[in-house]
């Protein structure tokens, strides 16, 4: 049997999580997975404080015990004293994956020139994947699709389209998309059932 697409989303914000303001980081996460993907898949979600420890303690949970092939963190990025999302993402990695941090960059340029000012980066831990996104909700659908122009036609590609590669190198489930929102780019050998 197939196993079943599982992705952990990680919603750091000191006030989101005292209820100061309400997450948006988590709704929005889990409404452009589910605009994006014809592949099913479950969630786990968590909405912690921007402490490092509990940072590394969720994702390592997600990963090891939860099972998840990829998490997606949003906020703590930036340079403020308590953004420490990349660090606790850099401390339980195996390897890093420094070409989303610098695409999402470059996609986020477009929209707001503080771009330069996110630290975000992917690592790999074990056969997942973990990926750090800008804690303004609007930047998530901005960096997971990219930018488009007015006809539709991909300006900057989203960082999204080099995900289900990633994943299947790794040996995790198979993903597809729908290309209206965002194409899984693969080389032709690697596509299953062309057609
Ligand atoms: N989870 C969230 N839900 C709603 N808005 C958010 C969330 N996280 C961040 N934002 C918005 O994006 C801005 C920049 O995000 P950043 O991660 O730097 O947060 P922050 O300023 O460190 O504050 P906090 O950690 O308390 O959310 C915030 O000031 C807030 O307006
Ligand atoms: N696409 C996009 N990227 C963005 C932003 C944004 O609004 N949209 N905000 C920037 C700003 S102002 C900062 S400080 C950094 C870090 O944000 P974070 O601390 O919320 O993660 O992300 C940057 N990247």
């Amino acid at each position: 049997m197939n196993t079943v697409l599982k992705i952990g989303l990680v919603s750091v914000s000191d006030r989101a999580s005292q209820g100061i303001y309400e997450d948006k980081g988590i709704p929005a996460l889990n409404d452009w997975l589910h605009r994006a993907l014809s592949t099913p898949f479950s969630l786990e979600t968590r909405l912690i404080a921007d402490e490092q420890d509990l940072i590394e303690t969720t994702l390592i949970d997600l990963v090891d015990h939860c099972g998840c092939h990829l998490v997606l963190t949003t906020g703590g990025t930036g340079p403020a004293k308590r953004d420490v999302t990349p660090d606790a993402t850099m401390a339980v990695m195996d390897r890093e994956m420094p070409g989303f941090g610098e695409q999402m960059r470059q996609i986020s340029l477009k929209f707001v020139p503080t771009a330069i000012l996110s630290r975000q980066t992917a690592v790999i831990r074990g056969a997942s994947l973990i990926l750090n996104l800008p804690g303004q909700p609007k930047s998530i659908q901005e960096t997971l699709e990219g930018l488009k122009d007015a006809e539709g036609n991909t300006v900057c590609a989203g960082i999204f389209s080099a995900i289900p590669y990633c994943i299947q190198l790794l040996e995790g489930p198979y993903i597809e998309t729908h290309p209206q929102i965002v194409t899984a780019f693969r080389p032709k050998s690697a596509i299953k059932n062309p057609n």
